[in-house]
C-alpha cells in the first residue's frame, strides 16, 4: 500500500473491518439462499440458486451466457430485487435494509463507466472530483480535496484527473475514476460486471491490481467475468453459472477440477 497515506486507509477501513459484527475471516459476508428468477412466461433465469460468498475474499462468478450471471449480482444490492428471505448480508435480509444505505454498503461496477455530467444539485459541472464527492454528499458527508486526491491515487490515476471531465477520459481510465467514485461511498462489498472487458491488457491490470489492494483491506469482491485468465490471476474462490444453477464452486487453483459437463466444456472452451 505504497500510495494510500494514512487518512484515505483509515477512511476504507473503517466500513471494511467490523471486529464486532459477530463474522470471523472465514465465514460468509453474503448467502444466497434458494433465491430463483421466474419471467412471466414461465422460463427460469435463476434456479434455486444458494451460494455463500467469503469474507474479504475475491469470487469470479463465470458462465455461459444467458446463464444468470448479471441477473445474481444484480439481486445482492437490490438493483433486482430479490424475494425476501433469499439474500443476506452479515446475516441480515437485504430486502429488510434501506436500499441506498444496501447500495452503499454494497457497491457496482459496470462493464462500461458513465460519468455524471451534471450532479444535481451539487454541482453543474461533472468534474471527475464531482463524481467521487457526489455519493458521500448525498448523505450529507463532504469529501476533502485531500480525501479525493487520496483515492484518485488508490484507483491508480494521478492528481491531473482532479477537474477532468468524462468526455476526456480513456475508457480505461474512467473506469479507475468510476471505481474511486464507488470507494468514496466506503463499500464493504464490491460487485463487478466484467468490469474489465472494454479495457486494454494495462488499463486490466491497473484495475485488478487495485482489486487486490482492495481484498487485502478485507473488502469482499464479486465479480463476473468472462476470461477464465483473469479469474485465475484474481479469484480466491469461482462460481460456475450454467442456466440459471450453480453446477460448481471451486477454489480458482482446482477450476480445472470441475467436473459438470457444461462446466467442463465451458473451461475447455475458454482455455
Ligand atoms: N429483465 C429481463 N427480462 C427478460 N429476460 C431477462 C431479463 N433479464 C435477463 N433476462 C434473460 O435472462 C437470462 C440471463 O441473463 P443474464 O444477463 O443474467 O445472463 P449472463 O449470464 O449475465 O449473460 P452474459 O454473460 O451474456 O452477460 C438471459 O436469457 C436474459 O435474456
Amino acid at each position: 500500500m505504497e500510495n494510500f497515506e494514512d487518512g484515505a486507509r483509515e477512511h476504507l477501513l473503517s466500513v471494511n473491518v467490523n471486529e464486532n459484527d459477530g463474522f470471523n475471516g472465514s465465514e460468509s459476508k453474503i448467502q444466497v439462499k434458494n433465491l430463483t428468477r421466474c419471467l412471466d412466461k414461465g422460463a427460469s433465469i435463476l434456479k434455486n440458486v444458494s451460494l455463500e460468498i467469503p469474507r474479504g475474499k475475491i469470487m469470479g462468478i463465470i458462465g455461459p451466457s444467458g446463464g444468470g450471471k448479471s441477473t445474481l449480482l444484480r439481486a445482492l444490492n437490490r438493483l433486482w430485487e430479490p424475494p425476501s428471505g433469499t439474500v443476506f448480508l452479515d446475516g441480515k435480509d437485504i430486502t429488510g435494509v434501506d436500499v441506498l444505505e444496501l447500495r452503499r454498503k454494497v457497491g457496482m461496477l459496470f462493464q462500461l463507466p458513465v460519468l455524471f455530467e451534471e450532479l444535481k444539485p451539487f454541482s453543474k459541472t461533472g468534474t471527475v472530483a464531482d463524481n467521487i464527492r457526489y455519493g458521500p454528499l448525498l448523505k450529507g458527508k463532504k469529501i476533502s480535496d485531500e480525501q479525493v486526491y487520496k483515492l484518485l491515487t488508490f484507483a491508480d490515476l494521478d492528481s491531473s484527473f482532479f477537474n477532468k471531465h468524462g468526455n476526456e477520459l480513456s475508457v480505461g481510465q474512467a473506469q479507475r475514476v468510476a471505481l474511486a467514485r464507488t470507494l468514496a461511498n466506503e463499500p464493504e462489498v464490491l460487485l463487478l460486471d466484467e468490469p474489465t472487458s472494454a479495457l486494454d491488457p494495462i488499463s486490466t491490470q491497473n484495475i485488478e491490481d487495485v482489486l487486490v489492494k482492495l481484498k487485502s483491506k478485507g473488502m469482499t469482491i464479486v465479480m463476473v467475468s468472462h476470461s477464465i485468465k483473469q479469474i485465475k490471476r484474481i479469484a480466491d474462490v469461482v462460481c460456475l453459472l450454467v442456466g440459471g444453477e450453480i453446477v460448481e464452486v471451486l477454489s480458482s487453483e482446482k477450476l480445472s477440477e470441475a467436473k459438470h459437463p457444461m462446466a467442463r466444456r465451458f473451461l475447455d472452451l475458454s482455455s
